[in-house]
């Protein structure tokens, strides 16, 4: 879940908008109710949506271009659609039951199953898109009821043929995305969209509809690691529904700002160590002196707020307790009966984080000391050994990670004589593993500890053909490839071909089109 919370993306189309491959809305708007009315034609999808809200029928899906004055709908109680008079700003809508308008959506032809028709798809059971899953994880922080498993891990309730299904839905999604902001900053500079925005291009390069390459299935994990692969979690502490100490995810919100806290001892993405850390901080919290932060309104006193850990392949740990400011004594004693425990679990590394904020999303600047063991955790990687510390961006799933890496690699196909640029590289993992196959790799990343570590990574494994920047994409992307002045340019020797860049939520309008030149190869 820490995952999807965070993937807040730029340009999201709306959930209207996402293709019908996204959904369960059929291509061709068979099995949808077709609505007509004239006063459609120029809407948007989410207008007819909110009016069909405010109808009474929340959660419809349409299926509708500007253009049409037509639209195919889903929804679950069909009876109330047809039985009602409806008009759209005073005009009559005619309601046909399951019949697509003559040409409408014509149909695209199928495209390639990365896994296989699951059943479950096609059964009853509606698919979420992405807008809609995250509108309902945003929703669910206040009026959640389930358990922790289903909170942090909402796609669990489909098998996993099906989630990956559901992934290669939301991949197109952000393609389709960033290919429109890439044409939408080109013509707010008045220049030409790179060839790979076109219709043309996505048609002979086999894309999906809109979206500027083809797409590749999702690396699926492989059997027998679907369980305890997360290499980092981050753990809330504070109480159970029934007012128990817990140290798990938070389950829900309350309107006076509490959070409830839910177990994480049955949640299967949570590996074993780190389950068994729960369990004992939550049981040396209980008998602290030092009280639980209280988030409630009025309140916001305390000190044990959140847990880091981070696990390697083999099993040592690094931990981050994120409590609010503690004097030098306070420190001291709030440290001292927690070490002998954590040595005792396997972990090699604690920090202190201070943060005195209401949320516990930390300041950039919050304090962080490292208070015993080593200073950073050491994470395999094709062959090299990446340390990170807690604050370092890391690839959650090692094991898928890996496939992520040489497969990228493989994409690049990268001569001796390129340079690579890797954007938004974190530690430098996919630079650091390329770096052998290519003249130089160019890094860029806007948290300076990331760009320290990839420094640092490179020296460790005696890699001097990489060079690893500090600073906003959008603002040295276009330095770096000397933007609109090739005679500015910062960077030239035998040209930046090749490009990697890694975050759909770093993508700018700014970034995308300077990103790839016509001729580059682009890997994202
Ligand atoms: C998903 S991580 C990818 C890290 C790395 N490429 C990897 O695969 O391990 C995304 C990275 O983008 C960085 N980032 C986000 N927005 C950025 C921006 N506007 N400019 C530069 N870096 C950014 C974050 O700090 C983070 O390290």
């Amino acid at each position: 879940m820490a995952d999807l919370e965070s993937e807040k993306s730029a340009g999201q189309p709306s959930a209207a908008e996402q293709q019908p491959e996204d959904s369960t809305v059929p291509e061709d708007g068979r099995g949808g109710i077709h609505l007509s009315c004239k006063a459609f034609r120029g809407q948007e999808p989410h207008a007819l949506q909110e009016w069909l809200a405010e109808a009474g029928m929340p959660n419809v899906r349409v299926r509708k271009k500007k253009p049409w004055h037509y639209a195919f709908v889903t929804l679950e109680d069909e009876t109330k659609l047809k039985e009602q008079e409806l008009f759209f700003k005073k005009a009559k809508v005619q309601v046909n039951a399951r019949q697509a308008a003559k040409g409408a959506g014509k149909k695209r032809p199928a495209e390639e199953d990365p896994n296989g028709p699951s059943k479950k798809l096609k059964a009853e059971e509606k698919i979420p898109v992405l807008k809609e899953l995250r509108e309902r994880i945003k929703g669910s922080k206040k009026s959640f009821d389930g358990d922790a498993l289903e909170k942090s891990a909402p796609l669990m309730k489909w098998d996993y043929k099906t989630q990956l299904q559901m992934k290669h839905g939301y991949v197109k999604t952000a393609v389709r995305s960033i290919t429109k902001l890439a044409q939408k900053r080109c013509e707010k500079l008045g220049r030409a969209p790179p060839s790979w925005c076109s219709k043309e291009w996505s048609l002979a390069s086999g894309a999906p509809q809109g979206c500027c390459c083809p797409l590749d299935p999702p690396i699926g994990a492989p059997e027998g690691t679907l369980r305890g692969w997360r290499n980092k979690c981050e753990f809330t502490i504070g109480r159970d529904p029934r007012g128990e100490v817990e140290v798990g995810f938070i389950l829900k919100i309350l309107p006076d700002g509490a959070q409830v806290i839910g177990s994480i001892q049955e949640v299967p993405l949570v590996p074993a160590p780190m389950q068994r850390l729960c369990a004992m901080v939550s049981s040396l919290v209980a008998k602290s002196s030092f009280p639980i932060y209280d988030r409630r309104e009025g309140q916001r006193k305390g000190v044990w707020r959140t847990l880091l850990a981070r696990v390697n392949p083999s099993n040592e740990m690094l931990v981050m307790f994120q409590t609010t400011s503690l004097s030098e004594e306070d420190r001291a004693n709030f440290v001292e009966p927690l070490l002998p425990e954590l040595e005792k679990l396997g972990v090699t590394s604690v920090f202190l984080q201070f943060n005195d904020e209401v949320t516990d999303a930390a300041r950039p600047t919050a304090l962080v000391t490292q208070v015993h063991g080593k200073p950073r955790l050491e994470m395999p990687m094709l062959g090299l050994k990446l340390e990170v510390g807690p604050l370092s961006f890391f690839n959650p799933n090692t094991t898928t990670c890996r496939f992520l890496m040489e497969t990228a690699l493989a994409f690049l196909n990268l001569k001796k004589t390129e340079i690579l640029l890797d954007i938004f590289c974190g530690i430098g993992t996919i630079g650091l593993c390329a770096a052998h196959c290519c003249e130089k790799v160019i890094g860029v990343d806007v948290v300076e500890e990331n760009i320290e570590d990839a420094r640092r990574n490179a020296e460790q494994n005696a890699i001097s053909n990489t060079e690893f920047l500090a600073g906003k994409a959008e603002e040295l992307v276009p330095k770096i490839l000397g933007d609109m002045d090739p005679s500015k340019e910062e960077i030239k020797g035998s040209g930046c071909s090749s490009c990697i860049a890694s975050s759909p939520n770093g993508w700018t309008e700014n970034t995308v089109p300077h990103a790839g030149q016509p001729g580059d190869d682009l890997c994202a």
